[in-house]
């Protein structure tokens, strides 16, 4: 498992992109009703969006612009095109378009099933203008997530394949489970999977059975498909692991109910995990992580036979840095110390476990290489760099470290905090162990 954390940014709304394709093109006859959009996507996703009243100017905006522009919301009703004809001008860009309508009409279905709008909103009052808010915002979160789509009639495959990658996600494909199941293997970051019952070699059932093997509900969603004609086959695929179920024939409008609301569990379950195990301070992982998998990676290296090191790091004098600097310096001083950890032991466990103290756990490396690592990094620390160093602190660290085979991480560990004890009396400033 890679232990390694950046500083997340899980857990944070999602913003426009960055690069050309920024704009949320906003197409609507009423300008109060524009510029109220226009300032909810500001506020909501930062979102720079440009304004056309009428299909005339929003002609001119995507014969120059349209290589700026990731998404559209479209009035379907223009004073100067009042039978939706917009929405085919912005189709022909490939730019995903949500149509705002006053009533709901089978042309406006029809444009939903031939994949020319991901969705329609009626026009009604606030709650409307926050759903287009939420689509948009999934509209960003969707840009290059993956998701595979198994089936092996090539006409069913397409069709979702052309209805998902209109969203803005990164559609892979298999013709059979044999496939998906490579595919998975080959592509862990795969979000979510739409698997059909019945294919060859390894069919829907087997595929979810096999996948659950690899990957958990939290890491992956999966949604099982089916034709049959059989009242169990939906209790069967979610016994099986599957998240949800989805019968053909299928509209459109399902389907991406679906895919988004599986999509958002997932996020939700990220951001769950995220808030439970990261600090929030440092996006190191917290005291609560540390011991959980900690004692997971002792067990198994035990088993194994591989030696453990821990060693527990304090920052020297910390309560001087913050009442000679301020408490908010001290944060950085924190940050700082986190953030070089990071960098300089990838292969690490490393946690911060109280205010400025800092665990670490390698099953990798034997003690003198892991003691020679630190103690490299205890002397250098005053030259390292990083986004939050505090120009002008003299920062230094205190370590104590242990290692070998003990059946027990939290005898290590008791050892090595004996040491970084032993460090402080003798001077800080050191590592002893
Ligand atoms: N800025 C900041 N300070 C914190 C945070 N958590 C704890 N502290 C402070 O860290 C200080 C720790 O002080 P001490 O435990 O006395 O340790 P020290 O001053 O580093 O002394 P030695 O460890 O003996 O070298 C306390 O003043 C805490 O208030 C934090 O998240 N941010």
């Amino acid at each position: 498992m890679n232990t390694k954390l950046r500083y997340s940014d899980r857990g944070q709304r999602p913003s426009a992109p960055q690069g050309a394709r920024r704009h949320v093109l906003i197409i609507e006859d009423q300008r109060s009703l524009s510029e109220m959009l226009a300032s909810l996507l500001q506020a909501n996703w930062q979102c720079p969006t440009l304004i056309a009243a009428t299909f005339t100017e929003a002609r001119q905006l995507l014969d120059t612009r349209a290589d700026e522009i990731f998404a559209a919301v479209c009035d379907v009703n223009l004073p100067d095109a009042p039978y939706g004809e917009v929405i085919d001008l912005v189709a022909a860009q490939h730019i995903p378009a949500i149509a705002l309508t006053g009533t709901i009409t089978n042309d406006i279905r029809q444009m939903m099933m031939q994949g020319q709008i991901v969705d329609y909103v009626l026009k009604k009052g606030l709650p409307s203008f926050d759903y287009v808010v939420q689509w948009v915002g999934r509209l960003l979160r969707n840009t290059g997530l993956k998701v595979l789509v198994a089936d092996d009639s090539p006409s069913s495959l397409e069709i979702i394949r052309r209805m998902l990658g209109m969203q803005g996600l990164n559609v892979q494909v298999a013709h059979n489970g044999r496939e998906a199941l490579a595919a998975l293997q080959a592509q862990p970051d795969i979000k979510l999977v739409l698997v059909d019952y019945n294919m060859p070699l390894v069919d829907g059932f087997e595929f979810v059975m096999e996948a659950r093997r690899m990957m958990g509900k939290e890491r992956l969603a999966i949604i099982g498909i089916s034709g049959e004609d059989h009242s169990d086959i939906s209790a069967r695929f979610l016994k099986h692991g599957a998240n949800d179920f989805i019968s053909k024939p299928y509209s459109f409008e399902e389907m991406t109910c679906r895919v988004n609301q599986n999509l958002e569990m997932l996020e939700l379950m990220d951001n769950l995990h995220h808030l439970a195990n990261v600090d929030e301070l440092t996006g190191l992982y917290n005291r609560r992580f540390f011991f959980e998998q900690g004692y997971l990676r002792h067990q198994q290296a035990h088993r194994q036979g591989h030696p453990v090191v821990v060693a527990m790091l304090d920052i020297d004098h910390f309560k001087s840095i913050n009442d000679q600097y301020g408490h908010a310096h001290g944060d950085k001083v924190i940050r700082h110390v986190a953030s070089c950890l990071l960098k300089h032991f990838p292969d690490t466990l490393v946690a911060r476990i109280g205010g400025e103290e800092f665990a670490m756990l390698c099953d990798q490396q034997a003690l003198p290489a892991m003691r020679d690592r630190l103690e490299t990094f205890r002397e250098a620390l005053p030259r390292h760099s990083s986004e939050d160093a505090p120009a002008g602190v003299p920062i230094s660290i205190s370590i104590g470290v242990h290692g070998g085979h003990h059946p027990e991480m939290n005898a290590l560990l008791r050892a090595a905090d004996k040491r970084l004890y032993e460090a402080k009396a003798n001077g800080r400033n050191r590592l002893e162990g």
